[in-house]
């Protein structure tokens, strides 16, 4: 038995008064079947209509067969399970951001006076190659290991920008260069006394074009159908996709980003990786004028990516720091 002064925030055995989220947002049914998830993809068939199906329906699919080998999904996790396990000696929580990455740990940091069942970590990727030395160098293979995640994750979303590009009627060149893997979004939720009172993350939809998730076998992503939540299952070695805010834009309307939330669970923590693959800064986002004529007039005025971030606080409290190496580039 550890001594008091050695047990984590999450392991009170019960759930302190901060981190009881209102009603409004408190999981009401946790008993939701898993039957009705979000559509399985297998890439391998270039599933064009039902990536668009599911895009559209669901806003959310997992794929299989996406090309990232499952050794680097494994060592990625893996990377992250050890720097999230690591002691921290910063009381403050939340790791200055002189070096480009910000980990918060839920005990030290509170929204609007709530915590969330969840320590987190985020940093740029782009460029990447300017980013690689500024991420976290402890675990020391952490920057090595990233990277190669990274670069995988980037090759995928680039062979689903192909198929959606190519589903829409689009230009295959429409994404050239505004693409990229510009955040990483790595997350610990830890098993929690009573998750009915909690979220590991709030619904929100994602400022991205797409968002590429590896959940590592485990379950509490939730989304919104129909004005239900559904569980997203578990099928392994897959990798949950969702359409950003940017996509829906660009597609008109015809691609949706929709809503979604982390619950939490009492006996199992969940472990994830989100690669954020956004527009670059400068890019104008707009409905792609092939998608727009009279009897569909565009739904979304133009703005500068960056506008949109710096104006919604799009990565969150420390959107600032998070874009500064973009922005120098
Ligand atoms: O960790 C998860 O399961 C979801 C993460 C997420 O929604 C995000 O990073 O936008
Ligand atoms: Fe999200």
């Amino acid at each position: 038995m550890m001594e008091d002064k050695d047990l984590r925030w999450f392991e009170l055995g019960l759930v302190p008064e901060s981190y009881i989220v209102s009603k409004e947002y408190r999981p009401e049914n946790l008993d939701i079947p898993f039957s009705d998830s979000i559509p399985v993809i297998d890439l391998a068939n270039i599933p064009l209509e039902a990536i668009l199906k599911a895009s559209h329906d669901f806003g959310f699919f997992q794929v299989m067969n996406h090309g990232v080998p499952e050794k680097t999904m494994n060592d990625a996790m893996n990377v992250m399970k050890e720097f999230f396990d690591m002691p921290w000696k910063d009381e403050s929580g939340i790791v200055p951001n002189s070096k480009n990455w910000v980990y918060v740990k839920s005990s030290n940091f509170a929204k609007d006076g709530v915590h969330l069942w969840r320590d987190n970590l985020k940093h740029p990727c782009y460029p990447l190659q300017k980013c690689i030395p500024l991420w976290p160098n402890n675990p020391p293979t952490y920057q090595k290991v990233i990277a190669e995640y990274v670069v995988e994750i980037h090759k995928l979303s680039l062979k689903i920008f192909e198929m959606i590009l190519k589903g829409l009627g689009l230009d295959p060149g429409y994404f050239n260069d505004t693409s990229e893997v510009q955040l990483l979004a790595a997350n610990f939720y830890p098993p929690c006394p009573d998750p009915s009172l909690t979220l590991g993350s709030f619904p929100h939809r994602d400022p991205s074009l797409i968002t590429v998730l590896n959940q590592a076998n485990s379950t509490g992503l939730q989304v919104l159908k129909n004005g239900e939540w559904i569980n997203v299952g578990v099928i392994p070695n897959a990798l949950v996709v969702n359409i950003g805010n940017q996509l829906e834009i660009i597609s008109n309307g015809r691609l949706r980003s929709v809503e979604h939330r982390v619950v939490t669970k009492k006996h199992e923590g969940r472990r994830t990786i989100a690669t954020h693959v956004n527009p670059s800064p400068d890019c104008i986002i707009e409905p792609a004028k092939a998608l727009v004529n009279e009897s569909e007039p565009p739904r979304y005025k133009a703005f500068r990516y960056r506008d949109f971030v710096e104006r919604n606080k799009a990565f969150g409290d420390y959107t600032n720091a998070l874009q500064t190496v973009a922005r120098s580039s």
